[in-house]
């Protein structure tokens, strides 16, 4: 018999319908689709008619220690309506996961459209209906007070009538929420309109790297509403280009910092290629490129974006149908053929380290491989227009060419140690004027001074070493013995001269 499980949470809404807040009342048909800590399954409700739903089981041991946390968004999502967001049906524990039911959309989302038929990325007129559609949701929700934070082609479902819905608030957070924990004082709880909203702040990191505003994987500085625009640049950019940029690098801490501190130009050539011979329309170029603005109050709001001129001859959802729905397999079937060509691919390539202590080694193989040029610090990303894709942006372009150069010639100094005394003295030197000259950038200044202290440090041990050798001692810790050796000869000399004074 179908007994209710522990904590559970009715979505209640005057129009919608209950469905039943037990697992039994489900019979899973099969898996369509994985995340990060979520597992989403094909079902159907057995007291609904059979009718089909999604059920989205998320493990709480996992990523999501707050369960509480969970809930109130799914039921905050609740109370949001709009044709444009996908609501759960209801929610509730199976155990230690999360069960979220809701409807189910047969053409899944345009990440696994684009993954299994479209790896190149979409026609333009196309992208222009799915993001107009996205535009329209997440111009509601930040009306609303919320942010999605998790905007990517992976949350942006499609049904086989060609309707678009933006899905998954797991990671949603509501501005009027960070208004009640932040300020416990009168005058800011009355509700504030959308304007006043975007200059309040979060401060925690959350989304999927690739889609992440400069200032969300900066938390210190906190972000708000337009974090979601620049997510919603990355994901115009992916549906253009079939992958977001950077997406060859593992999603991990480690990428963030290489994001964030650190690029290499390797990197760059690797992420720099794919479907360039594609063109796009300059009011497309355009329209992201506002939203990719590093300053997050340059971006224009979801509402203005809506009246850009790439969405003003907007195709209809029968033109989705038609150029990408039409012959499509099925949900079910591309994630298993996906999930089979993966594992394929897993077994006949050599696995490379994807984790997030991958950085240090990295490192390493490029002291190895001599590529210390190769890396260089980056303060966050530009949009190209003309190449329809970010480009990291260097700080003080001059300083660092200038530290290039001195730590090409450190190195090339420390290298050539012992091959020609005056040169490595002058290169030396040379790599010294230039750190002296380099005295805005003290990190840099500091390391290579560091690097230069080893030097220094390992020559004067090869010094005392050949000294010794001179003198003809064969272990470099005789050099006490010598000056005893000294003493003696010295005292008996002495001694010599007294006995020849009183003889
Ligand atoms: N309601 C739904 N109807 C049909 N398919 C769905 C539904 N929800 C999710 N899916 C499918 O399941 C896949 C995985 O969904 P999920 O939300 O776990 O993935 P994700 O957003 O890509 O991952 P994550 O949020 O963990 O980064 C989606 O790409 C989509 O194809």
């Amino acid at each position: 018999m179908a007994t209710k499980d522990s904590s559970s949470s009715e979505l209640e809404s005057p129009k919608r319908l209950q469905y039943p807040l037990d697992s039994n009342s489900y019979k899973i048909l099969d898996e369509i689709g994985s995340g990060v800590s979520a597992v989403v399954y094909k079902a159907i409700c057995i007291p609904m008619n059979s009718s089909l739903v999604a059920i989205k089981s998320i493990d709480l041991d996992g990523s999501r220690p707050d369960f509480d946390d969970v809930r109130r968004e799914v039921k905050t999502l609740s109370l949001l309506s709009h044709p444009n967001i996908l609501n759960a049906h209801c929610c509730f524990t199976v155990e230690h996961r999360l069960w979220v039911v809701m409807p189910f959309m047969a053409g899944g989302s345009f990440q696994s459209i684009i993954s299994h038929s479209f790896p190149d990325g979409f026609s333009e007129p196309c992208i222009a209906f799915i993001l107009r559609e996205t535009l329209n949701a997440l111009s509601y929700l930040h009306s609303q007070g919320h942010l999605h934070r998790d905007i990517k082609a992976g949350n942006i479902l499609v049904d086989s009538n060609g309707s678009v819905k933006l899905a998954d608030f797991g990671v949603s957070a509501s501005i009027y929420e960070s208004i009640m924990s932040s300020s416990s004082s009168s005058s800011s709880s009355s509700v504030p309109g959308c304007c006043s909203c975007s200059s309040l702040m979060l401060k925690d990191v959350a989304g999927t790297p690739y889609w992440m505003a400069p200032e969300v994987i900066h938390s210190h500085v906190g972000y708000s509403l337009k974090a979601d625009i620049w997510s919603f640049g990355i994901t115009a950019l992916e549906l253009a280009h079939g992958r977001p940029p950077l997406s060859h690098l593992p999603p991990s801490k480690s990428m963030i910092l290489k994001i964030t501190k650190r690029f290499r130009f390797s990197d760059l050539d690797k992420f720099g290629g794919g479907s360039h011979a594609k063109k796009f329309s300059k009011s497309f170029k355009d329209m992201v490129a506002s939203c990719l603005d590093q300053d997050p109050s340059k971006r224009p709001t979801a509402e203005k974006l809506l009246k850009h001129p790439f969405f003003r001859n907007c195709k209809g959802s029968e033109f989705l149908v038609k150029n990408v729905l039409q012959g499509l397999p099925s949900v079910e079937k591309r994630y298993k053929e996906i999930s089979k060509a993966s594992i394929n691919n897993n077994n006949a390539t050599t696995p490379t380290k994807v984790d997030g202590d991958d950085e240090d080694d990295d490192d390493d193989d490029a002291v190895k491989h001599g590529k210390f040029m190769k890396q260089r610090r980056i303060s966050g990303w530009n949009f190209n227009e003309d190449g329809f894709e970010l480009e990291p942006v260097f700080p003080n372009d001059e300083v660092q060419d200038d530290e290039s150069k001195e730590t090409i010639m450190m190195r090339k100094a420390i290298k050539e140690g012992g091959e020609g005394e005056n040169e490595n003295e002058n290169e030396r030197l040379k790599g010294i004027e230039g750190v002296a000259m380099n005295v805005n950038n003290r990190d840099a200044m500091l390391a290579t001074l560091n690097v230069l202290k080893g030097s220094l440090e390992q020559e004067l041990g090869q010094v005392k070493a050949l000294m010794n050798i001179i003198r003809g001692d064969r272990n470099h810790d005789h050099d006490h013995d010598h000056d005893e050796d000294n003493k003696q000869q010295q005292l008996e000399s002495q001694l010599d001269t007294l006995k020849l004074q009183f003889s």
